[in-house]
């Protein structure tokens, strides 16, 4: 099997092309494409395959991805390095894209823009320069939701978390993204820098789905030259089916989202622009009008080759 490796802020992945859409992969052998030993190594496994084809495999978002946005003809198949489903990946948007113009099937120069199928919908990409003189990738991610409705948003807290180590668990706020987040903030750096991620943190109540665990640190707001108010997070992230990484984009969103939220609740004015430095980089949140956000970040292409699956 022909595969691509690439990172976005060093969320690593295994990208297919699966062009006709006829690749059947079984959690197993995504499992052994991850193996960090016996595999090519990575968070997770990128298929891109028709749109059409995944609609005819069964998958019914794909059909609703089309009804929305027939130009949408490539979809993101998402895996967990445990072989598990997920709805969406942020990072992975962005890589699937550079992946895609890399086999000639999308071009986003010129201001063109690259609608793609996602088992959380349709996702638009636009390629900008970012602030390192980069390409970085914008992605229209969508609505996002606090699924603990407006008693949550006044809270600021739905769920509460413990982390190995942790003499108590610590009230957090549960994000949807098309996938599920839940975010805690701490009181420093030091201390998330000492966090031990090695074992799943404890979320209650037990989400049915599992979720992804993001620990926070508001780091403050500033004025631009320009007047404008940006805001500055870190983030260590436990994801859903596979440890820490270095990096989750719908984390990051979720992450800068819960921030504003818990700022909103205690009377601050709402920031909409936020940079989140994760372990292996930087990315970029906007909270858009309409209750939809934005991520934008680098995705990085690092080398080919054949595999035996
Ligand atoms: N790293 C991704 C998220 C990947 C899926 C996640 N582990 C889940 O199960 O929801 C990102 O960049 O968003």
């Amino acid at each position: 099997m022909r595969f691509t490796k690439g990172h976005g802020t060093h969320n690593d992945f295994v990208l297919v092309a699966d062009t006709r859409g006829d690749l059947d992969l079984t959690p197993e052998q995504v499992r052994r494409l991850t193996d960090r030993r016996g595999g090519i190594g990575g968070d997770g496994v990128i298929r891109l395959a028709p749109t059409a084809a995944m609609a005819r495999a069964g998958e019914t978002i794909a059909d609703d991805v089309l009804a929305e946005e027939p130009a949408a003809i490539w979809f993101m198949d998402y895996r967990n390095a445990d072989g598990s489903v997920a709805e969406m990946c942020g990072n992975g948007v962005r890589v699937f894209t550079a992946f895609a113009e890399a086999l000639g099937l999308a071009t986003l120069d010129g201001g063109a823009e690259l609608a793609l199928g996602t088992r959380a919908g349709v996702k638009r990409v636009r390629k900008e320069t970012g602030p390192d003189g980069a390409p970085w990738y914008a992605v229209d991610m969508g609505r996002w939701l606090l699924p603990g409705g407006p008693d949550a948003e006044a809270a600021g807290a739905d769920a509460a978390v413990a982390v190995h180590g942790w003499a108590a668990p610590r009230p957090a706020l549960s994000v949807d993204l098309g996938n599920p987040h839940t975010v805690v903030a701490l009181g420093s750096t030091a201390e998330l820098d000492a966090l031990d991620l090695t074992r799943a943190p404890q979320v209650a109540p037990h989400p049915p789905h599992g979720t992804n665990v993001e620990l926070v640190v508001p780091l403050g707001e500033s004025a631009g030259g320009d007047g404008t108010v940006t805001g500055r997070v870190r983030m260590r992230v436990h994801e859903r089916g596979v440890g820490e990484t270095q990096s989750c984009g719908t984390g990051a969103v979720a992450a800068a989202l819960a921030v504003r939220t818990w700022a909103a609740a205690g009377g601050r004015p709402p920031v909409d622009t936020w940079f989140v430095e994760v372990p292996g980089g930087l990315l970029r949140v906007r909270a858009l009008p309409g209750g939809r956000a934005e991520l934008a970040g680098p995705a990085e292409l690092v080398f080919s080759g054949e595999v035996r699956v």
